[in-house]
């Protein structure tokens, strides 16, 4: 297996596009992350903060009406869309049309991190998807239960026909091994043991890049391409790390790298955010919340690197 391992080499070998300087906020990109819930509000706030720190120019978040008022407060930059719940926590099926709506003006989609009930957002994520048809389309964590196995929950309206929902090179998914695990009905021990297989099988199974998460980072692309990360430090092993990771994914996409530029230089840049921060903080202790911030001086770094 050909793997490719995103090095300093790698990434200045593939620079991120640059904003015009004459452009505007809409040049720079406008990714829409769908997340959060009443139990995990911060997960909307995390991903958001990820977008802008990756040098996006806009960011609309679409999260539970419960907390989205606190959003706001929290992240004044972001616009935040208040959508009806489900009993179990997820996003009713009625607020569908409004998102769908924002799909011209949306350059990158998020959704997963941080909601609940997996089978509203399975629906929603499958009511979404045809609608964003050719923008650049990020499942993480929750969106994941649209891939489990049918014998597993969550229980589908109808089962998944992959060739109309049309997962193609437009649409990442960020699983860890554990959220791999349950998609695929494999044990998390089979994951572990060989992630590259495991991560190409995904792609070519769902037709997608997959970025399948760990202390070993695996991406994978349907088309063949296989590319590793080992940086960072387990100090990024901590809730709503992944939230924070899957919004500078999004962020880069929004402001015009590939999927799997974004989910490459994602990585590197969400280690190395880790690695920042254990120098000032000590390995242990840091919180997601503070590896977005790391950003900017980071890509700053990376692009004279
Ligand atoms: N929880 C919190 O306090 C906070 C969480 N936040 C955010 O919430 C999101 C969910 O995070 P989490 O931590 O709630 O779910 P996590 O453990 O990732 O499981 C996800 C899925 O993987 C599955 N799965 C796991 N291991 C498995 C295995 N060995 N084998 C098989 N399956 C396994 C697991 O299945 P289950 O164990 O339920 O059967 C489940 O389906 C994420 O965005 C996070 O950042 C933050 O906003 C901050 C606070
Ligand atoms: N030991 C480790 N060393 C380096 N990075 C790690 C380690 N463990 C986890 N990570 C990274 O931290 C992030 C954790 O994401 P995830 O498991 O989705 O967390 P959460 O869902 O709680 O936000 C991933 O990007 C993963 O690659």
């Amino acid at each position: 297996m050909n793997v490719t391992e995103i090095d300093l080499t790698t990434l200045r070998n593939w620079p991120l596009p640059m904003p015009r300087f004459d452009g505007d906020k809409e040049a720079r990109g406008h990714a829409l992350v769908v997340a959060g819930s009443r139990e995990m509000p911060g997960a909307a706030l995390l991903a958001a903060t990820g977008v802008l720190r990756a040098g996006a120019g806009k960011v609309t978040i679409a999260t539970a009406a419960h907390s989205a008022a606190h959003v706001a407060t929290a992240l004044p930059e972001a616009r935040v869309i208040a959508m009806a719940e489900t009993p179990g926590g997820g996003f009713a099926a009625e607020g569908v049309r409004r998102l769908a709506e924002l799909a011209p003006k949306v350059d990158a989609l998020l959704i997963g991190p941080g909601m609940q009930d997996e089978y509203a957002t399975a629906e929603l994520v499958r009511a979404l998807l045809p609608r964003y048809a050719g923008r650049k389309i990020i499942l993480d964590a929750a969106a994941l239960a649209l891939l489990h196995p049918p014998e597993e929950a969550p229980l589908l309206a109808e089962p998944v026909d992959w060739q109309h929902i049309r997962f193609a090179e437009a649409v990442l998914l960020t699983p860890h091994a554990g959220e791999m695990a349950h998609a695929t009905g494999r044990s998390r021990d089979d994951i572990t043991a060989d992630p590259h297989e495991a991560a190409r099988h995904a792609a070519q199974q769902w037709n997608a890049i997959v970025a399948l998460k760990g202390a070993l980072t695996v991406i994978a692309a349907p088309g063949g391409g296989l590319w590793q990360q080992q940086g960072g430090n387990i100090g990024l092993a901590i809730s709503g790390s992944g939230d924070a990771l899957a919004g500078i994914i999004a962020g880069l996409a929004a402001r015009g790298a590939s999927l799997e530029q974004a989910a490459a230089w994602g990585v590197a840049l969400h280690a190395a955010a880790g690695d920042q921060l254990a120098l000032r903080f000590g390995t242990l202790g840091y919180l997601a919340r503070e590896i977005p911030a790391e950003i900017p001086a980071l890509l700053r770094t990376l692009a004279q690197a």
